[in-house]
């Protein structure tokens, strides 16, 4: 038997490997008993559905109202008319599928684990194990920095297919594109400067890719591909696999599906802007569950500040009768906050209220 020193700087099957070879999931991947009791199912019912904006028509004011019922509501919703061609969404999604497909060897090529350096958040594979008791996902990732554009590691951006990066490229000049477009709307939602959050994007704010894969697991029951959290950044922009539904959403404490629907964006805001809001609009906590037949590929593009920014409310959402709800601290401390709560299943923003 390993020593446990070991045991914690094991690196895990890639999920990929696993889902062939076993019948039954390892005990790292089961979620814990009171969270399979109340079911990896979503509740029947919605109290409302998840709004589908039209982002072609975000000024107009009842456009502006559905955004604003989707954020306090669900801090998410489906995006429409927002610009990227379906043959772009196609090229990024099926040179992500070739990607994943190539033999482990090829993928490893990109690997977040290059033997005798520490774990790296860039590349192809798992999170980091670091303890015993950490309940693992059940999908593999490739992650990539996107963004700023001249800090892109292509050691790590795959070779193969030859298409990749010309593909992803184009695409997150897009999602940038969104970015901004969003951030404007929500800061007039807010009633700030238009270019208030716009304005806190320095030439070094971050934008990451992760394309996640989840391969067919044969215990959906008792094993998630995604465990709960909310994301750390300003906002994600979403491309998820055409028909094959798995992402939900938390809302009073339940679950809920959020739909997948072809050639529409899921966006959903991320822990740094509910602080930067003071907490008005909500980063949601999601999830993704597994699916027994089916493979499940989606590409979540995260956008953020730059390490060196002081994450606080903006001054014009702060008085005294809605004085600052969190603490403030830069965001690159923010973020190994962040990735050391994930990997726990826990969320450092909780710890960050006052
Ligand atoms: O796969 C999905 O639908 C969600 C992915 C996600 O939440 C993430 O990468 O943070
Ligand atoms: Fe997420």
């Amino acid at each position: 038997m390993a020593a446990s020193g070991e045991t914690l700087t094991m690196v895990p099957k890639t999920v990929q490997e696993l889902a062939t070879a076993v019948e039954e999931p390892p005990s790292q991947y089961l979620r814990p008993e009171q969270e399979r009791h109340a079911g990896l199912r979503a509740a029947d019912e919605m109290p409302d559905p998840i709004p589908l904006i039209d982002l072609s028509r975000l000024t107009d004011a009842d456009e502006a109202d559905k955004l604003r019922a989707a954020l306090q509501h669900w801090g998410l919703f489906l995006a429409t008319n927002h610009g990227i061609e379906d043959s772009l969404m196609d090229a990024v999604m099926s040179a992500s599928r070739e990607f994943f497909r190539q033999p482990i060897e090829e993928k490893r090529k990109c690997s977040n684990l290059v033997e005798g350096k520490p774990f790296e958040i860039e590349g192809y594979g798992n999170d980091k194990v670091a303890t015993q008791d950490q309940i693992l996902d059940w999908q593999d990732r490739l992650h990539l920095r996107v963004e700023p554009e001249d800090e892109r590691n292509f050691a790590k951006w795959p070779s193969h297919p030859e298409s990749f990066r010309d593909v992803l490229h184009e695409y997150t000049s897009r999602t940038k594109g969104i970015r901004n477009l969003i951030l404007r709307s929500i800061a007039n939602l807010l009633e700030l400067d238009e270019a208030y959050f716009v304005n806190q994007l320095s030439n070094k704010a971050t934008g990451f890719a992760r394309f996640n894969y989840y391969p067919p697991c044969p215990r959906p029951d008792l094993v998630l591909g995604l465990k709960p959290h909310s994301d750390g950044g300003l906002l994600t922009i979403l491309l998820v696999d055409e028909d094959i539904g798995g992402l939900q959403v938390q809302r009073d404490g339940k679950w809920y599906n959020v739909p997948a629907k072809p050639y529409t964006l899921v966006i959903n805001l991320g822990d740094c802007m509910e602080i930067m809001n003071n907490g008005i609009f909500r980063s949601p906590v999601h999830r993704v569950v597994t699916n027994a037949e089916k493979e499940r590929l989606s590409l979540a593009t995260f956008y953020s500040v730059d390490g060196e920014t002081v994450l606080e409310p903006a001054p014009g959402l702060v008085d005294d009768r809605r004085p600052s709800r969190y603490r403030k601290l830069k965001t690159k401390d923010f973020v190994v906050g962040l990735i050391e709560h994930f990997l726990q299943g826990t969320r450092f923003i909780e710890t960050l209220k006052i």
